[in-house]
C-alpha cells in the first residue's frame, strides 16, 4: 500500500491485521489436505468447523506477529503503514482480538472436529507467532526453514481434521511446503535486505550476502521439484499431477536461474510473486488429479 494511502474503515483495518492473503492461501492448502484424505466429499464438520477453525487460528497468529514486531514493522517501508504502526489499533486491542480469534478456533476443533486437529493447529500457532516471530526470527538466517513448519502444517492440519490421524500423504503435502517456504521468502528478502539489516533481523541476504542467498534460492527450487514428485512417486498422485509439477518447478527454476545471474530487484520481485502462483498451481493440480483418478486417468 502506498505510504499516503487514506485511512482504511476500521474493520478492513482488523481485516489486514489478519494478513488475510497470506491466510487465504494458507487456507487453500489446509482444504486441499482435507479433500484429499478422503475418495469422495469430507464429513461436514471438518469441511465447516475445520476450516473456520484453521482460518481463525492462522488470523490469530498473524495478529500475535503484528504485535510482537510493531517496533519493526514501523521502521520498514513495506510494513509502516500496518494497522499498529499506523496508530488505528492499539498492542492491548490486537492481542484480545488475537485471544478471541484463538478461543473461538480451539473451541471450534476441540468440540466439532478433534483434539490431535486443535492440538497442532495450537502448535502451529505457537510455532509462528511467538517461536519464529518472537525467537527465530530474530536469532538466526535460518529463521524462515525452522519457522517454515508452522506455515506448512496446514494440509496436515486439514488432513487429520477428516481421517483423526497423521498419514504419509499429509507428511509430504507439509514437505512440499516446507521447502517451498525459503526460495518464497528469500526471493523478497533479497529486495528487501536493505530494511531488514537496518532493523537487525538476520535475515540470509544480511548476515551472508546477496549472492548466497540467490544460490540458496535456486537449490532449495531444485529440491523443491524433487520434493513435489514424491506424491507421484509414492503413487499418491497420478500423471496429470505429476505433468503439472514438472511445469511448475520447471518454471520456479527458470526463474530461481534468473535471479541467480542477476543483480536486477525486479526479477526478484517477479519470482517472489511466482513463488505464490507455484503453490497454488501445485495444490490446485493435486486437487484436479485426486478428482480425475476418480474416472480412471491415472
Ligand atoms: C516462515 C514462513 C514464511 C515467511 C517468512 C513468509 C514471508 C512472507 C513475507 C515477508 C511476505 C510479504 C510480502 C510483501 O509484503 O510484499 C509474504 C507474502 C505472502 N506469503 Fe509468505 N511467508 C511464509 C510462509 C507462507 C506460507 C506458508 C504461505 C501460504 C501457504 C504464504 C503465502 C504468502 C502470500 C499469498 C503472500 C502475498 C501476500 C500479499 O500479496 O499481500 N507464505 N510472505
Ligand atoms: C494454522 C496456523 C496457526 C498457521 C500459522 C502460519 C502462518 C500464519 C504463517 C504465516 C507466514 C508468514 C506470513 C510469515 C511472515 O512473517 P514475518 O514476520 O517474517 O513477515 P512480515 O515482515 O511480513 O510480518
Amino acid at each position: 500500500m502506498p505510504l499516503d494511502a487514506p485511512p482504511l474503515p476500521l474493520w478492513r483495518e482488523y481485516l489486514e491485521l489478519c494478513k488475510p492473503r497470506v491466510v487465504a492461501l494458507i487456507c487453500f492448502t489446509a482444504v486441499v489436505g482435507m479433500l484429499l484424505a478422503v475418495p469422495g466429499m469430507v464429513p461436514l464438520n471438518a469441511l465447516l468447523a475445520g476450516n473456520l477453525g484453521i482460518f481463525l487460528a492462522a488470523s490469530s497468529a498473524a495478529v500475535v506477529n503484528q504485535v510482537v514486531d510493531a517496533r519493526i514493522d514501523a521502521q520498514m517501508d513495506r510494513t509502516r503503514n500496518r494497522p499498529l504502526p499506523n496508530g488505528s489499533i492499539t498492542s492491548s486491542q490486537a492481542l484480545v482480538f488475537a485471544a478471541v480469534l484463538g478461543l473461538l478456533s480451539m473451541s471450534l476443533l476441540v468440540v466439532w472436529v478433534n483434539v490431535l486437529t486443535a492440538v497442532l493447529t495450537f502448535a502451529s500457532l505457537i510455532g509462528y507467532a511467538v517461536i519464529y516471530t518472537r525467537y527465530l526470527k530474530r536469532a538466526t538466517p535460518q529463521n524462515i526453514v525452522i519457522g517454515g513448519a508452522a506455515g506448512a502444517a496446514p494440509p496436515v492440519l486439514g488432513w487429520t481434521a477428516v481421517t483423526g490421524s497423521v498419514d504419509p500423504p499429509a507428511l509430504l503435502l507439509f514437505l512440499i511446503i516446507f521447502v517451498w517456504t525459503p526460495p518464497h521468502f528469500w526471493a523478497l528478502a533479497i529486495r528487501r535486505h536493505e530494511e531488514y539489516a537496518r532493523v537487525n533481523i538476520p535475515m540470509l541476504p544480511v548476515t551472508h550476502g546477496l549472492a548466497y542467498t540467490r544460490l540458496h534460492v535456486l537449490l532449495y527450487s531444485a529440491l523443491l521439484l524433487a520434493v513435489s514428485l514424491l506424491p507421484f512417486a509414492t503413487r499418491f498422485a497420478g500423471w496429470p499431477y505429476a505433468l503439472a509439477a514438472l511445469l511448475l518447478g520447471g518454471r520456479f527454476i527458470q526463474w530461481a536461474v534468473r535471479l541467480y545471474r542477476t543483480q536486477d530487484s525486479a526479477v526478484a520481485s517477479a519470482t517472489f510473486r511466482f513463488s505464490i502462483t507455484y503453490l497454488m498451481g501445485l495444490f490446485a493440480a493435486l486437487l484436479i488429479d485426486h478428482y480425475l483418478a476418480g474416472y480412471g486417468v491415472r
